[in-house]
């Protein structure tokens, strides 16, 4: 488990984190919400090592955060940010490549796993292709690919040593450049990992996507968790509206009575 409590972050005399805690389970979809600025991308930096918080403490399996070797932590957890720049004129199949650094596998094994992952993320035969020519919801796809191959780079070994679980995925807003064919095939192929016992925390601005799909939902306003429950649960109240000041009508999912949300016009 991804264990986060009462992590609190400063900077500008302002508490971009205020006493969050939250855990991510393996076998759980967890999703985080919250309006902009809310602190979902910096609490994800602080989930994946890369800030460090001013009070608080995390531990992932019962070993603080910072106990972990950064060659042990690739192999266990796999982090997609928001922005990545490339510079480099690489192919689809060098920028998945990349994802298996912490990885020693042989060329065959490398390219089985990265064709094989292009297929999920709805890329197939595209390793030729040159990444900067990709349309940016492409490029969203691959990304993905890179950091999937990176977290299961051990099932092309033969001793297949860890599996789905005790590994984690830490996603910022992986769906934002995808049209809706895309967004349902990657959010199937989440909920699918955790169901294989992958822990994942994924950042969404979509509501009613991470409704839909979210085993559970973790909403921050200024920095403060104000929900961290089943998504059911936001039918009750006015949650959903008072967070995000927007006005909204609230409906039930015709397949489910999952709460969903529409604008008013
Ligand atoms: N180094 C910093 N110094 C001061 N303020 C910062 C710093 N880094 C981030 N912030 C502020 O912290 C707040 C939280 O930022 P963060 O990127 O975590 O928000 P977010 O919830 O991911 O927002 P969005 O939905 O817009 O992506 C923002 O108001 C941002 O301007």
């Amino acid at each position: 488990m991804l264990n986060v409590s009462d992590l609190t972050l400063m900077r500008s005399e302002k508490n971009l984190l205020d006493k969050v805690s939250l855990s991510i389970k393996p076998g759980q979809l967890t999703i985080i919400l919250g309006p902009n600025g809310a602190g979902k991308s910096t609490l994800l930096k602080c989930c994946s090592g890369a800030l460090q918080a001013d009070a608080g403490h995390i531990t992932l399996d019962d070993t603080p955060l910072e106990n972990w070797s950064l060659a042990e932590l690739a192999k266990k957890r796999a982090v997609l940010t928001q922005q990545i720049h490339l510079p480099f004129a690489l192919t689809v199949k060098e920028v998945v490549f990349l994802g298996l650094a912490p990885w020693s596998l042989s060329d065959f094994q490398a390219s089985e796993l990265i064709h094989n992952t292009l297929i999920e993320v709805g890329m197939p035969d595209t390793e030729t292709r040159q990444y900067a020519s990709l349309s940016g919801g492409e490029q969203q796809r691959i990304q993905l690919a890179r950091v999937l191959v990176q977290l299961f780079a051990d099932q092309q070994c033969e001793a297949k040593t860890q599996g789905y679980k005790g590994k984690y995925l830490l996603l910022d807003e992986p769906i934002s450049a995808l049209d809706l064919h895309q967004q349902q095939r990657i959010l199937r192929l989440l909920k699918n990992l955790a169901q294989k016992g992958l822990g994942i925390f994924c950042i969404l601005h979509d509501i009613n996507l991470a409704t839909l799909y979210g085993d559970k939902l973790v909403l921050l306003e200024k920095g403060k968790v104000t929900f961290n429950s089943k998504p059911q649960q936001l039918a009750q109240g006015h949650i959903i509206e008072t967070a995000y000041q927007a006005d909204l009508i609230r409906l039930a999912h015709p397949d489910n009575q999952l709460p969903q949300w529409q604008f008013r016009q």
